[in-house]
């Protein structure tokens, strides 16, 4: 999930509990964010586990990190290769067709005049930067955000790993109110950016570059009402008390970019701080969650 990757390893692994072993090794070892882990089930059953590296990795290390958490299986299925970032972002964009998510839809340059005009448009440029709703969390959270202004309108609103800033214009859009948006990636704030002035919300959404919390532009912007943050379990998990402090009473919290048999504990870490869950979207094996801050 890091925006621009250039170095790329890849395998296959025929059961589930061993991805679910191998993801969670993966995500835990790379938790710095330098590298990215993206898993998928096929039709078949089968597990396609794919890490984008910003640095050439080193290969016999992560072999045998890989060969450790999931066994022999996948060790024919390992391969190493480099993919030009921008073509690769470019190219996979201008095959994409518009994502419809509830009253939004996500949709290139190229599909400007072809999207339903009913609906809320996100145009979302090539860049290197995640997020151009194809991905079922994206789609899990623009979706948990149509289910959220159906009953309500948040005045306050954190996109925390904003990547295109896709979600961030999303709540704009539909609230026409501020919203902060932050990143960790300097080049997806810079995107985030570009994406809100194209979707002419620019004056709505201010994307600044943090890690986490830790930027004091969150106290002065808070307390949210609504939060979204659509980021890997493990950093999740440790958001989870921080986030919490910068939380109205009654504050909906929406989560994603967790596989499904990662919920539980994140659902669990956010119980622990008067978090409860509402609502959990499950899309081609990842999870979306929406929560509410009781009290
Ligand atoms: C999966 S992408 C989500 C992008 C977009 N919000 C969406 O829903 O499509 C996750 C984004 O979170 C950023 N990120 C990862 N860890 C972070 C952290 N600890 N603090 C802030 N941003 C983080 C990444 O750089 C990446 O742009």
């Amino acid at each position: 999930m890091q925006p621009s990757p250039t170095h790329r390893a890849s395998f296959s692994i025929g059961s589930e509990a061993a991805a679910r072993r191998v993801v969670d090794v993966l995500t835990e070892v790379f938790f710095e964010g330098d590298a990215a882990v993206a898993a998928f089930e096929r039709p078949d059953g089968q597990w396609d586990v794919t890490l984008h590296f910003a640095d050439a990795p080193d290969q016999a290390w992560l072999r045998e990190l890989v060969v450790n958490s999931a066994g022999n299986e996948i060790a024919d299925t390992l391969a190493f290769d480099t993919v030009e970032a921008k073509d690769w972002v470019k190219a996979s964009l201008e095959d994409l067709v518009p994502v419809p998510a509830g009253r939004f839809v996500v949709h290139g340059s190229h599909d400007r005049d072809r999207v339903a005009p009913n609906k809320l448009k996100i145009e979302i440029e090539a860049a290197l930067a995640f997020g151009t709703g194809h991905h079922g969390t994206t789609r899990g959270c623009l979706l948990l955000l149509d289910h959220v202004l159906k009953s309500s309108r948040p005045s306050n609103v954190l996109d925390l790993g904003t990547g295109t800033g896709v979600l961030a214009i999303a709540a704009a859009k539909a609230l026409h109110r501020a919203v902060l948006a932050s990143d960790i990636d300097p080049p997806s704030v810079r995107v985030a950016a570009e994406n809100g002035r194209l979707n002419e919300v620019g004056h709505h959404v201010r994307v600044i570059r943090a890690t986490g919390f830790a930027a004091p532009d969150f106290a002065r912007a808070g307390p949210f009402d609504l939060v979204l943050a659509n980021i890997l379990a493990n950093p999740l998990r440790h958001l989870a008390s921080p986030m919490a402090r910068h939380l109205a009473p009654g504050a909906r919290v929406i989560l994603s970019g967790l596989l499904t048999h990662q919920a539980p504990a994140v659902i669990a870490a956010y119980r622990a701080r008067g978090l409860v869950p509402l609502r959990h979207l499950r899309i081609e094996g990842w999870s979306s969650l929406l929560l509410r801050k009781v009290g």
